[in-house]
């Protein structure tokens, strides 16, 4: 029986600027995806009878719509596969955090079961089908910091700097969907140059839901205040965590120790290539 166990790592948005939004309803974005060294573990195990077997549960997620499922379910249909997996998740990353750990997870699916089953698909066609599956899922699948636009999945390979980062999740558990309708979200930022972003600093190095999620959320007003004290600090998508970048991880664990009653800290460091795509070789 052949097993892959793989990590799911988060991402940070280190600037996010809406600029439109679609037709559909979808918003039009720009952003500075970094991947960072904090994961959930997923073990894979290939099944001949083609079942798709989740052994634990998320929970507040039925298993259909466990995006670990979907996304297999997903892999099969675009195959045509007879192969099944026996799916184990171990969740680290808080959902509804802004850290992407859902699509996260289902991009590790996607990849994973692509070797596992060997399918052949390239990356790009694999980023295409986890569309689908939400927004954030071609970056991760894509494996490398990035430069985005469209709805996040225009992808450009970035190298940026590889902090330590305070990453803080007040204890909230933000809709994406609701920031996104707020009738008071910027959202006609005026698009800049990837060559500009990536100078750094302000204004370009913010995060256009941030009004919207501090009126909505006191609790993250408040973590990035407290945050904000120590060092420029931001919110990750639409929160509900906020994380602020440090030069040495000395630093980095005194703060997060001194996080306390704002909620629950980590420390993770920056990357520029995902510990996936690491493991695999690919
Ligand atoms: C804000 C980011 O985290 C930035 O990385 C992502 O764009 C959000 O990606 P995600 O959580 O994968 O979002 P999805 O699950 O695709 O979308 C959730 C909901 O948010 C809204 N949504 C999401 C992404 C986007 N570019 N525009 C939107 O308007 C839509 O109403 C959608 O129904
Ligand atoms: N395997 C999974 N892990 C986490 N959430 C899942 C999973 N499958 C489905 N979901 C659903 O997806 C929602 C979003 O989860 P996720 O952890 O990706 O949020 P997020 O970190 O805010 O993402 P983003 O930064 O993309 O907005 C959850 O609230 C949950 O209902």
């Amino acid at each position: 029986m052949t097993t892959l166990t793989l990590p799911a790592p988060a991402k940070l948005n280190r600037l996010l600027h809406i600029t439109g939004r679609r037709e559909d309803g979808y918003h039009t974005l720009q952003t500075l995806f970094q991947i960072v060294d904090l994961c959930d573990q997923l073990s894979l195990t290939a099944r001949e009878d083609g079942e798709i077997q989740l052994v634990n549960r998320v929970p507040g997620v039925a298993d259909d719509d466990n995006l670990i499922v979907r996304a297999a379910r997903l892999l099969q249909r675009a195959s045509g596969t007879r192969q099944g997996a026996t799916l184990a998740l171990d969740k680290s990353l808080p959902m509804g955090g802004g850290l992407g750990g859902g699509s996260s997870d289902a991009a590790t699916t996607l990849v994973g079961l692509n070797a596992l089953w060997q399918l052949g698909f390239s990356l790009e066609e694999l980023a295409a089908l986890g569309l689908s599956l939400g927004a954030d899922v071609p970056v991760f699948v894509h494996g490398h910091s990035a430069w985005a636009e469209g709805v996040g999945e225009q992808l450009t390979s970035v190298s940026l700097d590889t902090p330590w980062f305070v990453i803080v999740h007040p204890g909230v558990s933000v809709s994406t969907a609701a920031v996104f309708l707020d009738p008071q979200l910027t959202r006609d930022s005026r698009p800049i140059t990837m060559a500009r972003a990536l100078q750094g600093g302000a204004p370009e190095w913010r995060n256009d839901c941030e009004a919207v999620v501090k009126r909505r959320y006191p609790a993250i007003a408040e973590a990035l205040d407290w945050l904000s004290q120590h060092a420029p600090s931001r919110l990750t998508g639409t929160g509900a965590c906020v994380f602020a970048a440090f030069d040495d991880a000395q630093t980095a664990y005194a703060v997060a120790e001194a996080a306390g009653h704002h909620g629950h800290a980590w420390v993770a460091r920056g990357l520029n290539t995902s510990p996936l795509h690491d493991a695999l070789g690919c």
